[in-house]
């Protein structure tokens, strides 16, 4: 089949590779020159393990190709994915201004029938303003193309990005009744079909129930994540460990042991922005969501325990203290930064007198950018500074502080790292030790929520 792909960004380009992987002539459309640039050099401008080797293969077959012509993408493909960005606009709803803006572009260029296809996260509603900004455009032409437009979110995980495309749990389609709506579901249904092996996967629906089963799923995730981080909390004025409580509690099968780690705090470009336009949305229908108010809530303050921590050992002035940060990315095998956790501790801590030497294994070129934007020309920008080597970033430091839980930073050498650290001091995020074993190593280790073995 035919396929445009509007944005190449993790969405959008991973969906482009993914369908030219089983068959598809996929031609990806992005308005970024740069990133455009980038693909077309043989390179991949994120990171996402195993999407280079995807690209490069079909690239080499003469399935996927990366352009910024508006014309061709719009004349390419039979099935149109809009997968643009849908940022928190400054009320939390979603900007849908790139949504729209693909919409126009297609209706100021179709010359025959299109599906187009809602990929980017999007309010309850939206797929009807895009059908409605497509029908503007054709009667501003005074053309009449028939289209439908299918709501289809996208469920994949940062830095699992392929395999879950390859895998998913399912996919969800939410298509009109009418006439077009029906041609648009047989296109989707088979464009689909080798995504479901064994059993059927693919879930078809009312446009608006699958527009909202893409909020309903994250903003179910994202309470998991902060009721136990509450709990976690809970725990440690207790004296209880919450690793034992997660498996105790896990082992239900009707609660499950997916999406319960405790930790600093839920980032990416997705839970944080989500949770808020359902808030939003529920809000202009005259709700007041009172379980994700608390969610967001209970997850702002969770970007903060680590310092609460800290300042609890160390007391309240940091001035001269040196700490060693590692994992940067808001979350393990992506360069992502977006809503990353270690930027308000970061931040604070600078804030505080602090020196601050950071280290991810990917993510440092983005995190530069990103601190860049964030502090550049600031006092506390000085005392920032970003390692190639984990432990160039602890040699000499007051305390390690651990954020994102890459799988390198499991088993490190304690015996180095309490050489090295001025006094033996761990802090983590992310959980990643056992408690007993930090106290063998003679090192103090501070977690989250495991107050009873500390
Ligand atoms: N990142 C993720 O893991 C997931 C994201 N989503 C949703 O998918 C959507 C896209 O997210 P990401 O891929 O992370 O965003 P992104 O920011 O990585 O990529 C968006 C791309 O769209 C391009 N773009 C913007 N306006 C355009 C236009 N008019 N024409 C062509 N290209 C345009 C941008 O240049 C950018 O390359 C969002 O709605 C997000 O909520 C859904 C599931 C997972
Ligand atoms: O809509 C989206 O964009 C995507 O959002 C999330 O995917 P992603 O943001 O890539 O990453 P997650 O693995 O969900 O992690 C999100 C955050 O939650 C944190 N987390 C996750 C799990 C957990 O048990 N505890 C926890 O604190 C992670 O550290 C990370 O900061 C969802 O998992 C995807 O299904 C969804 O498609």
């Amino acid at each position: 089949m035919k396929i445009t792909i509007i944005g190449t960004g993790y969405v959008g380009l991973v969906t482009g590779a993914c369908l030219a992987e089983i068959g598809n002539d996929v031609f990806c459309f992005d308005v970024d020159e740069r990133k455009i640039a980038i693909l077309n050099d043989g390179g991949v401008p994120i990171h996402e393990p195993g999407l280079a080797e995807v690209i490069a293969r079909n690239r080499a077959a003469g399935r996927i190709r990366f352009s910024t012509d508006v014309d061709a993408s719009v004349m390419h493909g039979d099935v149109q994915f809009i997968a643009v960005g849908t940022p928190p606009d400054e009320d939390g709803s979603a900007d849908l201004q790139y949504v729209l803006a693909a919409a126009r572009a297609i209706g100021a260029r179709m010359n025959g029938f299109k599906v187009i296809v809602d990929k980017s996260t999007v309010p309850v509603g939206t797929a009807k303003r895009v059908s409605e900004a497509l029908a503007g455009e054709l009667a501003r032409r005074n053309e009449a193309h028939g289209f439908s437009v299918v709501s289809n979110p996208e469920f994949l995980k940062e830095g699992a990005a392929v395999e879950d495309f390859m895998r998913p749990d399912r996919i969800v389609l939410g298509c009109d009744d009418d006439e077009n709506g029906q041609r648009a579901r047989a296109m989707m249904k088979q464009l689909y079909s080798p995504f479901n092996r064994n059993h059927e996967r693919t879930m078809y629906m009312d446009v608006r129930s699958a527009e909202f089963t893409k909020y309903a799923a994250n903003a179910m995730l994202a309470t998991r994540i902060s009721f136990m981080n509450e709990l976690a909390n809970l725990a440690d004025e207790v004296g209880a460990d919450i690793e034992y409580v997660r498996r105790g509690i896990g082992s239900d099968p009707r609660i499950g042991y997916s999406f319960l780690y405790a930790g600093c705090g839920y980032g990416g470009s997705c839970f944080p922005k989500d949770v808020q336009a359902l808030i939003r949305t529920a809000s202009e229908h005259g709700h007041d969501l009172k379980v994700l108010n608390a969610v967001e809530a209970v997850n702002e303050r969770q970007k903060n325990v680590l310092v609460d921590k800290i300042l609890n050992e160390l007391g309240s002035d940091l001035t001269g203290k040196t700490f060693a940060v590692w994992g940067l990315a808001f979350k393990p095998n992506t360069d992502d930064m977006r809503e990353a956790p270690s930027r308000p501790l970061i931040a604070a801590l600078l804030r505080k007198g602090a020196s601050v030497r950071a280290y991810d294994p990917v993510a440092l070129d983005e995190a530069k950018r990103v601190f860049g934007l964030d502090l550049s020309g600031t006092a506390e920008f000085e005392r920032l500074s970003f390692q190639h080597d984990p432990y160039e970033a602890t040699e000499g430091a007051d305390a390690l502080l651990i954020v994102t839980e890459w799988k390198e930073f499991k088993s490190p050498d304690f015996g180095r790292l309490k050489a090295q650290l001025s006094a033996p001091l761990v802090f983590d995020g992310r959980n990643l030790y056992e408690p007993s074993e930090m106290r063998k190593q003679g090192i103090k280790y501070t977690a989250i929520g495991r107050g009873r073995v500390l």
